[in-house]
């Protein structure tokens, strides 16, 4: 079986006397792709800020690829982040004044990679996601789908362990959405990337190896978990 990659055990974050997340763990491994689903406020997007380390947990912990991040300082954190995360949020952290192609090889620009070969990867990756024509538009003015499918694009530019993706395809329509699926699943299955999005959406959880259904800020079904009673 392959490796842990994250865990989260017995974590909790309360927003004022509201847990958001109650006493999770979930463990997920390199390779698998897994849908987190749930009733809107159930959790979903904090388990991922959590899982990201991005949130604090008030208890529990947070483990990346054997190490506990939780407890790190922020510059360690982010450099985790920036190394072996791919992003894909909501309310997306591309920056709108950068063109597309720039907002695509940031990560491996602070990662320190030269910049004719970003650039390079980068086009390469706007031509798997059919975004190409848009390369030198700034962020600012192309479609929401255009800008969701650089956000995917930049989330595994820099072939990361993980991607967190947050309603992925939530702008995209369905074959677009498809492709962007297919991606996603074929880093999971080419290099090992372990995948964890949150989705409303049957049709995108189907492609997971696995769901995990979130109530309440607990995971009330999960099929390797130990579910809580
Ligand atoms: N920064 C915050 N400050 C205060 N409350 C928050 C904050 N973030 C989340 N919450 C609360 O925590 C609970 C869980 O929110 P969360 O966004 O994680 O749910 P979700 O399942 O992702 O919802 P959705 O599907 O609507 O995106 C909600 O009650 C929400 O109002």
């Amino acid at each position: 079986m392959a490796e842990i990659v994250l865990e989260t055990r017995s974590v909790s974050r309360s927003f004022g006397a509201m847990p958001a997340v109650d006493g999770v763990d979930l463990t997920v491994r390199a390779g698998e792709v897994v849908a987190v689903m749930g009733p809107s406020g159930s959790g979903k997007s904090t388990l991922l800020h959590l899982v990201a380390g991005l949130l604090r947990p008030d208890s529990g912990e947070v483990w990346f690829d054997g190490t506990r991040l939780d407890n790190q300082p922020e510059h360690a954190r982010a450099r985790t982040r920036l190394r072996h995360m791919g992003f894909v949020f909501q309310f997306g952290d591309l920056v709108p004044e950068l063109t597309v192609v720039e907002n695509v090889e940031l990560p491996l620009r602070l990662l320190g990679t030269a910049r004719a070969s970003a650039r390079a990867r980068a086009l390469e990756m706007l031509d798997r996601f059919g975004i190409a024509e848009q390369a030198d538009r700034r962020l600012s003015e192309v479609s929401g789908g255009q800008a969701q499918r650089a956000a995917v694009a930049r989330a595994l530019v820099h072939q990361p362990a993980v991607v967190l993706a947050d309603e992925p395809t939530g702008s995209l329509d369905t074959l677009t959405g498809e492709l962007v699926l297919e991606e996603l699943v074929g880093a999971a299955a080419e290099r090992g990337t372990a995948v964890v999005l949150v989705t409303h959406e049957l049709r995108v959880a189907s492609y997971a190896d696995r769901d995990v259904l979130v109530r309440d800020g607990r995971i009330v079904a999960d099929p390797v978990g130990a579910v809580p009673s």
